[in-house]
């Protein structure tokens, strides 16, 4: 049998994950090409959801082009349900998220959820996250503060931030008006710890690592099928 590509095993996982949507809900839907394929299952349901609540333009553009209502995050104060892809995931389901520049809105929709239901490709499966360059949201002005910060090293490890642009040269902003800066060569051994210490410098809006609201199971894309790994 020829081998999936990484897409095809994209599209598997965002498929296997309409098993945990309950028709009739409001559930959160993440950002990604791994979520649009979800999305694109989403609006196959026979019975559909009531209602999605979107972590970016762009997965809100995607679920209105199917009729799914968009509520304001606001509107809600609890969902069963989150679903998103990740950049990586360690063995306790800790992530690194935000290579589509969506991590801010993302942890505010999956901290409003019970449950986090990743789905990802064989490939984002780590043993210790860093490899996948650190996306972190900040605003502009504080900008060369934290690049400092991540050059003289934090809880042991240091790294080189850069600011994320896009093709013509111009700074990428996100969906918030900020910018985004991926570090490169960190070991992030405690992603707890280095969430809440990278929280906690001044300008920096969020930071992709997402430890406090890890995944309470990840759909896996393999060779061999989806494989279902669940965290305690
Ligand atoms: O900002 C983007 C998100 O965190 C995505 O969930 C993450 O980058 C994974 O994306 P993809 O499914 O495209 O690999």
């Amino acid at each position: 049998m020829a081998q999936l590509s990484q897409d095809q095993l994209k599209a598997e996982v965002g498929r296997a994950a309409i098993r945990y949507v309950t028709p009739g809900t409001i559930i959160g839907v993440g950002t990604g090409s791994t979520v649009a394929y979800f999305i694109e299952a989403l609006g196959e349901m026979p019975s559909p959801v009531a209602g999605a609540v979107s972590s970016s333009e762009r997965s809100t553009a995607a679920l209105r082009a199917l009729g799914i209502p968009v509520l304001d995050a606001n509107e809600v104060d609890h969902l069963d349900l989150y679903v998103d892809g990740a950049d990586e995931i360690d063995p306790n389901g800790c992530m690194i998220k935000g290579g589509g520049g969506a991590l801010t809105r993302e942890k505010i929709v999956s901290s409003l959820a019970e449950r986090f239901v990743c789905i990802a490709d064989a490939s984002k499966r780590v043993d210790v996250l860093g490899t996948f360059p650190l996306p972190v949201e900040v605003v502009p002005m504080a900008e060369a503060s934290v690049v400092r910060r991540f050059a003289a090293g934090v809880l042991g490890t240091s790294g080189t931030a850069v600011l994320r642009r896009n093709d013509d040269g111009t700074p990428y902003v996100t969906d918030n008006g900020q910018h985004i800066l991926d570090v490169r060569g960190l070991r992030i051994d405690d992603p707890l710890a280095m969430e809440s210490a990278v929280n906690d410098w001044p300008g920096v809006v969020t930071v992709g690592i997402f430890a406090r609201q890890r995944a309470s199971l990840c759909l896996l894309g393999t060779p061999d099928g989806v494989a279902t790994l669940t965290f305690g």
